[in-house]
């Protein structure tokens, strides 16, 4: 009873809480100079980026700042965290300075918030069926247009690189991804993996319980390929716990925590440590370098030969995905790696665990400086960031933590607006050479499952100098096909499955509801007609819509989510730019461990605040590679504007507010 008391105080809490929040910014001292790094460089260069050419002079509000009147849909605070019950509350020590693995307690009244292996949460309704977990079906009552219908006619392949935009940027992108958020596929009855093809490649008559219905229409200009297998996320439901709506399992911490390099649960952390002055186990590759450990059975993990192949062991099991995703998750354990050395020499008493914690803390502070001070600028638009609070301050603490905002992965980001960025996935990986020729070019069907590519001779600093140099592919309607018709296509296969078709199909298994809900949500108005689409999507792909959907609220959040057109500074559209805004929001106020922040027990000191702010994505990647020119704007293909410069002129980190006194 006292438990409900409490809960209903801290609901009530909750509807109070401020609608508009003030950030203060406080002035802060200046401090010494000690090298982070050991060669001698141009001293704290300050790095500005170029303020963008188009400026946004309107920029709309995410639902959580707006206006409530003008955001309809937004799901009921109640709501929000309805999944809670289904797990057990952790313990929680409230002066515990670092944070937990899994995420777990780093809010201390909803401790499950955020924490891995529980479920996502919800920004608006779900729609589904039977109000539990069937899909939606159309208004009519019919079935929803056939997803592999709708992306090949839709989403074909058309080469239209980004302007600017490198390959970084979707790599940043989909660390992000594995960070916070891991999806587990429905077990067959039996508790194996559940096949949902018949064996000769074609699709069963009657699919098994738990697969999603994608038939390949009889027509279909794709390829030979006769079915898609694609099982459903588990859900609340498979682990016996009986809310409705069901709500999809997470598997890592939501948090912007670096989980990918360091695992979500306890087990995994420890397993990957070597429990010696802080570090992450590695392995030895060419030129002495150090590379993430190896997993124990190479040949069920990865693409390669023998079981003396490389493929690595990470915090998660997308490592080993694509070259370039090793290659970014490497990066991040050498970071760590360099700084155990710094902090060991700087601190010769701290211990194991000492070192592991600090360094892991700066790791994570960098990685989120980077994210909310270059990352999101690059995707949501400089305004629309500024607009939102998004922007890291330039000096003092920020005090703007918000003890009832949900920071938990919601569905409609992780099922559907996030998953744009599969527009920008380029259809091959360049290698590149220090006087940026690029020496060969991978296909990437021929390398899903590869990683010993990244660890063979020095492909490692190609395919760093190859991320920076190589245009990614635009945010538009057009996909490669190495993801479309290639997906995860075996080596001696001619066909893999496909992405896109996944991702609509994944939004309706989450209970996405269509994209007219979400223009209520992010302050549109409600079409009523396909004809009022117009005002965010071309009147061509409007007709295009209109072809495939019966209804205007027939038409999936995804689909539409893509055709909208950009925001100025933004590449994506209107509803897109704010459910991702929003979830950038939660996971930076509504994280206690948020690297900003003041007066929690984890918080930095004023000095080394000033020192991870000076981090730059650019700066992260010249001190954990051997490459020697980068531009200064990471996520920028070199120009005139944004020069090949020395990594010895990129500001560095001064680390002596990390000695004891
Ligand atoms: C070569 C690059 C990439 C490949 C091959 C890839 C592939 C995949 C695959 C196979 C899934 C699971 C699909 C499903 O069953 O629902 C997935 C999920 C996802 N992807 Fe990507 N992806 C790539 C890049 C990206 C990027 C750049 C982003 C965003 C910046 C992204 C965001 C996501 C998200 C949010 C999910 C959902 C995660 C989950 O449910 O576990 N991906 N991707
Ligand atoms: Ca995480």
């Amino acid at each position: 009873d006292s438990r409900k008391n409490e809960e209903t105080r801290l609901n009530a809490d909750r509807n109070n809480r401020p609608e508009s929040r003030c950030l203060h910014a406080k002035n802060n001292a200046l401090k010494k100079n000690n090298n982070f790094f050991r060669d001698e460089g141009i001293q704290n260069v300050t790095v500005m980026r170029d303020e963008p050419a188009v400026v946004d002079s309107n920029p709309a509000k995410i639902p959580s700042l707006m206006d409530p009147s003008k955001s309809v849909g937004l799901l009921n605070p109640i709501d929000v965290d309805l999944a809670d019950r289904c797990f057990p509350k952790p313990r929680c020590d409230p002066d515990a300075p670092f944070r937990t693995i899994d995420g777990g307690c780093n809010n201390l009244n909803f401790p499950v918030w955020g924490q891995a292996n529980t479920a996502n949460t919800r920004i608006i309704n779900a729609n589904y069926l039977d109000g539990k977990s069937q899909q939606r079906k159309a208004i009519s009552g019919r079935e929803l247009p056939n997803s592999r219908h709708v992306r090949t006619t839709l989403f074909l392949d058309m080469e239209k690189p980004a302007p600017e935009h490198n390959v970084l940027v979707t790599q940043f992108g989909q660390m992000i991804a594995h960070d916070t958020e891991l999806a587990f596929p429905k077990l067959s009855v039996n508790g194996g993996k559940l096949e949902c093809c018949n064996p000769d490649g074609t699709t069963p008559k009657f699919l098994p319980k738990g697969c999603l219905p994608i038939t390949i229409p009889q027509d279909d200009p794709g390829s030979k390929k006769r079915c898609l297998s694609i099982p459903r996320s588990a859900d609340t439901s498979d682990i016996g716990c009986q809310i409705q709506p069901v709500r999809q399992l997470i598997g890592v911490s939501s948090f912007i925590d670096c989980s990918a390099l360091y695992g979500s649960d306890a087990v995994t952390a420890r397993s990957l440590r070597t429990l010696i002055n802080g570090k992450l186990k590695t392995q030895l590759g060419p030129n002495g370098k150090s590379y993430l450990s190896n997993v124990k059975k190479p040949t069920q993990s990865c693409n390669v030969p023998t079981d003396n192949s490389v493929c690595y062991a990470s915090g998660d099991p997308r490592v080993n995905q694509h070259p370039n995703m090793a290659v970014n998750t490497i990066s991040l354990m050498r970071l760590h790696n360099i700084l155990c050395d710094e902090f060991k020499r700087l601190n010769p008493k701290w211990n194991d665990e000492k070192i592991y914690q600090e360094a892991r803390r700066l790791v994570i502070a960098m990685y989120q400086h980077v994210t909310y001070n270059e990352f999101l600028p690059v995707i949501l638009g400089r305004d629309y960031c500024r607009a939102n609070n998004l922007l890291p301050l330039s000096n003092g603490f920020d005090d703007n933590y918000d003890a009832f905002l949900n920071p938990t992965t919601f569905t409609s980001f992780t099922a559907a607006a996030y998953r744009g960025l599969h527009s920008y996935i380029q259809g091959s990986m360049d290698l590149v050479s220090e006087s940026r020729q690029t020496t060969s070019t991978l296909r990437l069907s021929d390398i899903f499952l590869r990683p010993d590519i990244a660890q063979n001779k020095d492909n490692y600093d190609s395919l760093i100098r190859g991320m920076l140099t190589q245009h990614s592919q635009g945010q538009d309607q057009f996909f490669t096909k190495e993801i479309t018709e290639f997906l995860f296509r075996s080596p001696n296969k001619t066909d893999g499955s496909d992405l896109i078709t996944l991702d609509m199909e994944r939004g309706r298994d989450f209970g996405e509801p269509p994209y007219n809900k979400f223009r209520q949500l992010c302050g549109l108005r409600a079409a009523r007609t396909f004809g009022d689409f117009t005002d965010q999507i071309s009147k061509k792909n409007v007709d295009a819509l209109a072809s495939i959907y019966e209804h205007v609220d027939d038409v999936d959040y995804y689909a539409a989510g893509i055709l909208e057109k950009q925001k100025p500074g933004s590449i994506f559209g209107h509803t897109f730019q704010c459910v991702i805004g929003e979830m950038f929001f939660r996971w930076k106020f509504g994280d206690r461990f948020y690297y900003e922040f003041g007066k929690q027990p984890g918080s930095f000191s004023l000095d080394q605040l000033k020192e991870i702010r000076k981090t730059t994505l650019a700066f992260i990647m010249c001190v954990t590679s051997d490459i020697r020119l980068i531009q200064r704007n990471a996520f920028d293909v070199p120009s005139g504007r944004n020069p090949l410069v020395s990594c010895n002129s990129i500001t560095k980190l001064n680390l002596a507010p990390w000695i004891d006194s």
